[in-house]
């Protein structure tokens, strides 16, 4: 789904019936209906377009648009008026707006030049397949991994700050990076620093700098990760971790669009985009007031969630032969992998994620015996792994003595997790299930019948819950064959 439209409108009859044909054809709208209220709105957040009439309480439409292109350069404007004069049209097209629309206006063609800038203005990403090299480093086509895409492509070409949120191997190191060089400060520095490495009493002069003497030990100048990444992007990993002290400097420093190298007087601005990662649930942190709420929400103005692998078992695959061609192009050798193999595969959790997968695909290509890898050796490979411990995103995994594997497996989902109340059962079930159906579905061959009978359930139930879960039986048939 595309960013919303932003419609500025003070004719709430006019407002309303295009709002209704807009949302018919599956876009979002956020009305507002002055000039003021629509450079906020700007300031906060991504829009697909903009539709704007030309008088309005508090300003012109169109004399405005500077400070619209200021926030968001590249947002499409189509121009709404009942002022059907040669001098309105002609002012619309000089500020570059992408199309006029003298009131009263056919709806049709209104909402298809509004759907056509959208389509125009969204550069296309193009997943990497295997091991092609396309422009986005990212392999995988699953659905949430193309809503992923989806939020990305809406951030590329303003410098909002982005919030990328995710377990830890889900990739979002690889996304912030995919921002960078796809995004507008593509010819600048990528500076990453991991917040959570650095001594809590070295943070502020290793983001911020310092002047020489600022403290004992400070024999020079030290320019910091803000400065250094100047024309370019900050990548804030593990911001979770920030200790609280830097938190305050950092939540100032973006406040004021500015930063004060420690024992320094001089105010550096940041010219820099902001990209902050963390595998933390920052909800509890908050609540323990282990992480600023106000540095939350400057954070937060665009967040991107990625899913764990185990929530995109499709993307296995296609992550595994990438690997597999990543290996033998840095000197490893060259291995395929069977079909019940690669349904083996997909079949574990990955509770260490896409970094797990790679570490697994790269063992086996060093390790195999055979060129051609087949159940059998993932089989022993797994057997001699050491299990990944539960994934964070929530809070640490509680002690639970005396339990069955379920229930211990359970109570480190809900911690892990933490679903809201009133949301346990349902989501609890529904991730139970996607790994229970899949363990039956690879124990049957992907027999559905089968799996059908062994569950319990009805056969069709269960053919709607695959499609509900967007597992593919077929992906399992390749055991039976061997
Ligand atoms: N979609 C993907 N396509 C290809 N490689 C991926 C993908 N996602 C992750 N990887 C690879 O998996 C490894 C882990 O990814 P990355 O370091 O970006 O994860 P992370 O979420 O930042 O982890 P952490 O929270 O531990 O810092 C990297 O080698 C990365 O290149």
């Amino acid at each position: 789904m595309s960013a919303p439209v932003l419609l500025v409108e003070d004719d709430i009859s006019i407002a309303v019936v295009i709002t209704t044909a807009l949302e018919d054809e599956g876009l979002q709208v956020v009305r507002c209906d002055t000039i003021a209220e629509r450079d906020r709105l700007l300031n906060c957040e991504h829009y697909s377009a903009l539709i704007t009439d030309v008088v309005l309480k508090d300003g012109d439409g169109i004399e405005t648009l500077p400070a619209v292109k200021d926030r968001q350069p590249d947002i499409p404007v189509i121009v709404v008026s009942a002022q059907n004069t040669l001098d309105t049209a002609v002012r619309a097209s000089d500020t570059g707006a992408f199309e006029y629309f003298p009131k009263p206006f056919d709806l049709d063609e209104l909402i298809r030049a509004v759907t056509a800038a959208i389509a125009a203005s969204e550069p296309e990403i193009h997943p990497a397949e295997g091991e092609e090299h396309t422009e986005l480093p990212l392999v995988g086509r699953s659905n949430p991994m193309q809503a992923v895409y989806r939020m990305i492509t809406r951030v590329l070409r303003n410098d909002l700050t982005v919030l990328i949120l995710g377990e830890s191997g889900t990739g979002k190191e690889l996304v912030a990076e995919a921002i960078h060089k796809l995004g507008q400060r593509s010819q600048g520095p990528f500076v990453a620093v991991n917040t959570a490495a650095i001594p809590a009493d070295l943070i502020e002069s290793e983001l911020f700098g310092h002047e020489k003497g600022a403290f004992t030990g400070a024999f020079a100048r030290h320019i910091g990760k803000f400065e250094q990444a100047r024309g370019g992007t900050l990548f804030l990993d593990e911001i979770g971790d920030m200790p609280m002290q830097a938190q305050t400097r950092l939540l100032r420093a973006l406040q004021s669009g500015s930063i004060l190298r420690v024992g320094g007087r001089e105010e550096v601005p940041i010219d820099a985009r902001i990209i902050a990662a963390t595998n933390k649930d920052l909800a509890p942190l908050i609540e323990e007031g282990r992480f600023r709420e106000d540095l939350y929400y400057r954070l937060n103005v665009v967040p991107i969630m990625l899913p764990p692998l185990r929530e995109r078992g499709e993307d296995i695959d296609a992550l595994a032969r990438h690997f597999l061609a990543k290996a033998s192009r840095e000197g490893l050798p060259r291995r395929a992998l069977t079909d019940d193999a690669a349904a083996l595969l997909r079949a574990q959790p990955w509770r260490g994620n896409v970094r797990e997968l790679r570490n697994f695909i790269y063992r086996l290509a060093l390790l195999a015996r055979e060129d051609l890898i087949d159940r059998a050796s993932v089989q022993s490979m797994l057997a001699e792994e050491i299990p990944t411990p539960a994934p964070s995103l929530g809070s640490p995994t509680p002690p639970f003595s005396g339990a069955s594997d379920l229930e211990t497996a359970l109570a480190r989902w809900l911690a892990a997790n933490a679903p809201e109340p009133g949301q346990i059962y349902a989501k609890a079930i529904a991730a139970f299930e996607r790994p229970l159906l899949t363990h039956m579905l690879d124990t049957t061959g992907g027999n559905q019948l089968r799996a059908a009978r062994m569950l319990g359930i009805n056969r069709n139930t269960l053919r709607k819950r695959l499609d509900e879960l967007d597992i593919d039986p077929e992906r399992f048939a390749a055991r039976t064959r061997s």
